[in-house]
């Protein structure tokens, strides 16, 4: 099992949580802070008896965003050419569905990773935003790209371009967040979330999550194609002989994950 130094990795059942775990600056994301979350992601995801994660942070902070006292001496080849952002890219592939349960601040690189995960639950108290602007950068992993696919072109450029932080009621209405709770029921809800889709059929799962990626990332054409080719596969699996005939006999199906 690996060591972390600034996140808590836990099983549930058939559940990983990662809880990052640097109160002293807002878990803000430093290279050993990105480079340990993508690490225990791609264990969970290699994992076949992991079906979700959960990612959270603290009460404050779910992150505060990348390290800028790390980053603030760097110039143009450390972040074009050395990238210390690139590991992102894995997390962002994963397979296994991501529920990010977010509390207090999730800006800059703390919102661009909420936004990698596939569902976001919201405490009260979330405030979401993207600030760089303010630090004289843009956002790096993502903010630009995901946000307008999430919230619309007018109201991501609003908060690109001025830094405003939203909380999380208006982070609701624009559809950034799946769902609002009651900041001290958010673990619990997460949890409710991610054992619901752990208990279904893994590769059903993934299915489901590849067609939802590809609603993303093609056009309507393309994603209904790949989701007629999806679709039709999953009756090549017994989980779906199961699912369908635990229906027609009135009982809960018992997945196989084959
Ligand atoms: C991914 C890419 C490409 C870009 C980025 O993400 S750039 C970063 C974007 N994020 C921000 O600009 C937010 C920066 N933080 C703040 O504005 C504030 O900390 C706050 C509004 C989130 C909270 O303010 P509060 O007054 O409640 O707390 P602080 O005293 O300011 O913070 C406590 C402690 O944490 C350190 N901190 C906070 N955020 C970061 C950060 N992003 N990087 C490094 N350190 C951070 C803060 O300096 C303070 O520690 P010290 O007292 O030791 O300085």
């Amino acid at each position: 099992m690996t060591e972390y130094e600034t996140i808590i990795v836990e099983t549930r059942g058939r559940v990983g949580w990662i809880t990052l775990n640097r109160p002293e600056a807002l878990n803000a994301l430093n290279s050993t802070l990105i480079r340990e979350i993508v690490t225990a992601g791609k264990e969970f995801d290699h994992d076949p008896d992991i079906g979700a994660i959960v990612l959270t942070g603290s009460e404050k902070a779910f992150a505060a965003g990348a390290d800028i006292k790390e980053i603030a001496d760097k110039g143009y080849i450390d972040m074009y050419l050395n990238d210390p952002f690139k590991s992102w890219a894995d997390f962002g592939r994963l397979r296994t569905p991501a529920i990010a349960a977010v509390a207090g601040f999730a800006l800059g690189g703390g919102c661009e990773l909420a936004m990698m995960c596939d569902i976001i639950l919201a405490a009260d108290t979330a405030k979401f935003g993207q600030p760089e602007i303010n630090l004289g950068v843009i956002p790096g992993i993502g903010g630009t790209q995901r946000l307008p696919r999430a919230i619309g072109k007018y109201k991501a450029a609003e908060l690109v371009l001025t830094g405003r932080m939203m909380g999380a009621e208006e982070a609701e209405r624009s559809g950034l967040v799946s769902r609002i709770v009651p900041a001290a029921e958010l673990l619990d809800e997460a949890a409710k979330v991610a054992e619901i889709i752990a208990s279904k059929s893994l590769p059903v799962v993934y299915a489901a999550k590849d067609a939802l990626q590809a609603a993303q990332e093609s056009t309507l054409a393309e994603g209904l194609r790949f989701e007629k080719q999806a679709f039709a596969a999953t009756f090549a699996l017994d989980d779906q002989t199961e699912g369908m005939g635990a229906f027609r006999e009135k009982r809960t199906p018992e997945f196989s994950h084959r």
